[in-house]
Order: structure tokens, then sequence, then C-alpha cells
């Protein structure tokens, strides 16, 4: 395998999308190949299932919604994220499989050793070279989110967004928690600044990636 796989996490609204967008643009400046991708999402199958995820509509058992974010990540390893790696690209991914342990396993109870053969057996022993986590007030992520809802007619909270503030607070310090474990992998970076220079720190923490 010779590309390189860069995840992005945290909670809702810290700024990962926007980040990843600046990330990718300054890597392909510099020559490389980059495939931007995000989860649950990144093939036509995956972009099904979220759907179904994120409908609000939709009452969804805990141990459904983790098998469903499972099966999508199946999908988007085996269709897109391995042939990318294997191609030499740099893959840019929006959430991957710690998004389960903080969201169904911290947020939701469902017990981490469960979640944690759930994931192998959707990503096998793929694992990122780096995980980045912005950490952010979830708060002042839903916040963020509501202004940018307000500004798109129509368009309204999803399922996930809907959870209780204190769910969303458990998420976050799963997230942290989770990067305890493996210091090497995992960058936290405050998401609470402005966005230049959460991007400056972005940048230096892929940049050792490359080195
Ligand atoms: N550092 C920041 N400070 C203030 N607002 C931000 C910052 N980063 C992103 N935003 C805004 O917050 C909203 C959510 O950002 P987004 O990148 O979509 O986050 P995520 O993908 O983590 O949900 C967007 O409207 C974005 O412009
Ligand atoms: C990948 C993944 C996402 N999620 C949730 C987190 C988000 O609320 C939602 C969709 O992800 P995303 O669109 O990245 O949300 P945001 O841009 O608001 O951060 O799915 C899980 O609960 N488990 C998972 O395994």
């Amino acid at each position: 395998m010779t590309g390189k796989f860069i995840t992005f996490e945290g909670p809702d609204g810290a700024g990962k999308t926007s980040q990843m967008k600046r990330a990718a643009q300054a890597l392909q400046e510099k020559g490389y190949e980059v495939i931007l991708t995000r989860e649950p999402g990144g093939t036509e199958i995956g972009e099904s299932i979220r759907s179904i995820l994120l409908d609000p509509q939709n009452r969804m058992s805990h141990r459904t919604e983790a098998l469903l974010y499972a099966a999508a990540r199946a999908q988007h390893v085996e269709e897109l994220i391995l042939p990318a790696l294997q191609a030499g690209k740099v893959v840019l991914c929006d959430r991957f499989a710690d998004s389960t342990l903080a969201y169904q396993g911290y947020g939701r109870g469902i017990n981490l050793n469960l979640l944690n053969i759930v994931n192998s057996l959707a990503i096998g022993s793929l694992k990122p070279d780096l995980t980045i986590i912005l950490d952010l007030d979830p708060q002042v992520g839903l916040n963020r989110i509501r202004n940018k809802r307000l500004a798109v007619a129509g368009e309204t909270e999803d399922r996930i967004e809907m959870e209780t503030v204190e769910f969303h607070q458990r998420v976050r310090e799963g997230f942290l928690s989770i990067a305890l474990q493996d210091p090497g992998r995992y960058k936290i970076i405050a998401a609470g600044m402005d966005e230049d220079k959460v991007f400056e720190k972005v940048m230096a923490c892929i940049s050792g990636v490359f080195s």
C-alpha cells in the first residue's frame, strides 16, 4: 500500500468538512492525487445507507444504527478507499471507524468490544496513517450547524444532530478517550479558534505523515 489514509473526526460542526477541503487543495498544489470522501457515504450504496441513517423520520434501534454505519463503511473501504490507496493516492476521509466508537459506543452505550469487532469486519486490517480530531464544545458545533442551516432554506437537523447535548458531550469525551490509546496516530486540535489558525495546525499534522 503506497498511499496515505488520513481521517478527520470530532463532534458535529467542528469544522471537518471546511478543513478537509482546504487540506485537499493544499496537497493537490504540492502534486499529490487526493480523494476527498466521507462516512457514511463515499459510494452509491453508502450514500443510500446515509439517507436512511440521517432521516429524522426513522425510529431506529441502536444496534441497527451501528450495523448500518458499518455496512456503509465496508462498501466504502472495498470500493473506494483500498483501490485509491493501492494507486498511491492520498485519501482524506470525513469520519471513519472512530465515529462508530464515539457515537454508537460512548454516545449510545453499545459495548466497545462489540463495536471493535463490527469495525474490524468492515475494515479488515486497514488503519489510518493519521486521525485528526477537531475538538470543540458540542453546543458551539451545533450552533454553527444551526446557523449554516438557517442560510439554506428548507434544511433541517438530521437524526443524529437532533440528539441531546448530553449525548453530544459523551461523544466528545469519547473521542478524547479514544485518542489517548494511540497518541502516535491521533492528533487533537482545538477547533474553537478561527479557521485559518485551525488550518495551520491541520497542515502541521498532515506534514508529519509525509516526512
Ligand atoms: N473555526 C471555525 N470558526 C467558526 N465557524 C467555523 C469554523 N470552522 C467551520 N465553521 C463553520 O461551521 C459550520 C460547520 O462547519 P463544517 O466544516 O461543515 O463542520 P463539520 O463538517 O465538522 O460538521 C460551517 O458553516 C462552517 O463555515
Ligand atoms: C461515520 C459515523 C457517523 N456518525 C454520525 C455523526 C454525524 O452526526 C452523522 C453524519 O456525519 P457528518 O455528515 O460527518 O456530520 P457533521 O458534518 O454534522 O459532523 O453521522 C455516527 O453516529 N457513527 C458513525 O460511524
